[in-house]
């Protein structure tokens, strides 16, 4: 077990790299298993924990894999099983996203429930109602989903409920082998489905439309291996773009896509910090004081939920008091408790978290409760007076490269160190979720 140490004051300057994104590379590496000859080749694949469980589970079921250099080989061949097993699915909810492309590969497939988290319930209606449309008959039983199909998946008209991320990608993979044409209607449009589409076009398949609300998948006889760089994480882009701003800094965040981070760009500036974006990057400086401004997340092209935990960090040091509307995850505000151990002024009223600004943040002991609460604690450690103590950090290993390296390496003071003692509780026992998790938003026919 470890701890981030961090110790305020310190303004961060210099030029930080951005890693590959975590939630284009674990669909993509799910993506190989479609590949039926030849090798798939991923660069920039980050070496993110999360990466590592993937591949895990990808071998599991039989798939050859290298990785080195931040370069991923899967041969996907021979695969030979055609399930994910709940410790790897407990661990990471993104193994789930294996389902579609082994139902289309294998016709048949035993995947673990993925349970709620911290963030919110996270049910799999969506996922579960498009393999339906597309011929699959599920089934329930022993915490296992359960996929099966009668000869080859039919491609259908399928309409989310919700523009979710998970479903765009289970289903737009599944039906790259469907007999006919898919439509997906109410498609989450994040940079990270059109960067699937593109890993799935080189595969073979054809994707259209990615990265708009309407996807149209004509469905292949077969995928082969290809050759794919994954974008750059956008969300890491933003956590340094708010550490820059948070310490009053200057700070060029290399390989950061300006158009992928148009809100994060806009309420930052809306603040009063300078953003200058090139093709290459985004130059953030700021000098306080900042100005307060609400925010409400959304699906992309809207605020990401992503962002809600650090921009919150930003707002406490801005002028003002801002609203934080969370419409994404009904549960995404456990870093308010951690934040008011370190003498934040918070209030929490429904999905809206009031922010009082002008905080003499001050440092504590402080448990990361999920990946971005995590990131936002640190962030508030930069400009807390005195040392913040950072435990979780396996949450923040799930999404971060080097994340104290990177940080130092700007200027910050901080370091990681191991510790034998137990992990820290969060400052409030977060809502058992585990217990209660309704997986199903809405009853399924098939149940
Ligand atoms: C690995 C990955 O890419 N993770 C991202 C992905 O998660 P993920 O794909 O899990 O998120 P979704 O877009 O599916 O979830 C968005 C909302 O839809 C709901 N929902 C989802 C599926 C479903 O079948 N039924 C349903 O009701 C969820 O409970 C949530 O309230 O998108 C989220 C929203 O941008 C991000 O925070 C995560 O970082
Ligand atoms: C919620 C996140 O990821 P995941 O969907 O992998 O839990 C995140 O990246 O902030």
């Amino acid at each position: 077990m470890s701890k981030f140490i961090v110790r305020g004051g310190n303004k961060l300057t210099g030029s930080v790299k951005v890693s590959g994104a975590k939630n284009s590379v674990l669909p993509i590496i799910a993506a190989s298993l479609l590949g039926e000859e030849g090798v798939s080749v991923i660069h920039d694949a980050p070496p993110l924990d999360d990466v590592i469980t993937i591949s895990k589970v990808l071998e599991s079921i039989g798939a050859g894999i290298t990785y080195d250099n931040n370069v991923m080989r899967v041969d996907a061949q021979a695969i030979s099983s055609c399930e994910a097993p709940y410790e790897w699915v407990r661990k990471m909810r993104a193994s789930f996203l294996v389902m579609g492309p082994l139902l289309a590969r294998m016709g048949h497939t035993r995947i673990s429930l993925p349970g709620g988290c911290a963030i919110g319930t996270r049910p799999i209606d969506q996922h579960l109602k498009g393999f339906e449309a597309l011929g699959a008959e599920i089934s329930l039983g022993q915490g296992y989903i359960e996929a099966k199909i009668n000869g080859r998946l039919r491609g259908a008209k399928i309409y989310l409920d919700v523009a979710s991320v998970g479903a765009t990608e289970n289903i737009m993979m599944a039906a790259t082998l469907a007999e006919g044409v898919t439509i997906i209607e109410n498609a989450a449009k994040e940079p990270e489905i059109v960067d699937l589409a593109n890993y799935l076009n080189g595969m073979g398949a054809k994707v259209r439309g990615a990265g708009t609300g309407v996807i149209r998948i004509e469905g292949v006889e077969k995928l082969h291996g290809t050759e794919h760089t994954v974008i750059p994480d956008r969300i890491e882009a933003g956590t340094f773009m708010v550490a820059a701003a948070i310490t009053g800094g200057d700070v060029y965040v290399e390989g950061a896509i300006a158009d992928h981070l148009g809100p994060v760009i806009s309420k930052m500036e809306e603040m009063g910090v300078t953003i200058e974006t090139d093709e290459n990057g985004i130059r953030v400086t700021a000098n306080h004081p900042l100005k307060a401004v609400d925010i409400k997340t959304l699906p992309y092209p809207g605020f990401p939920t992503d962002m809600q935990a650090q921009m919150m960090a930003l707002l406490l040091k801005s002028e003002g008091t801002s609203v934080v509307t969370e419409t994404v995850f009904e549960n995404r505000f456990m870093h308010v408790d951690e934040f008011q151990l370190m003498n934040a002024e918070i209030k929490v009223e429904g999905r809206s978290a009031i922010v009082t600004g002008g905080a003499n943040l001050k440092g504590a002991k402080v448990c990361a409760t999920d990946l971005r609460a995590g990131a936002a604690l640190i962030l508030a450690g930069l400009v807390s007076e005195g040392t913040t103590e950072v435990s979780g950090t396996h949450h923040i290993d799930r999404g971060y490269v080097d994340l104290a390296e990177k940080l130092s390496a700007l200027g910050a003071d901080i370091w990681r160190v191991s510790v034998d003692e137990p992990v820290l509780e969060p400052a409030k026992k977060k809502v058992e979720l585990e217990e209660e998790v309704p997986l199903f938003k809405v009853q399924p026919t098939w149940v």
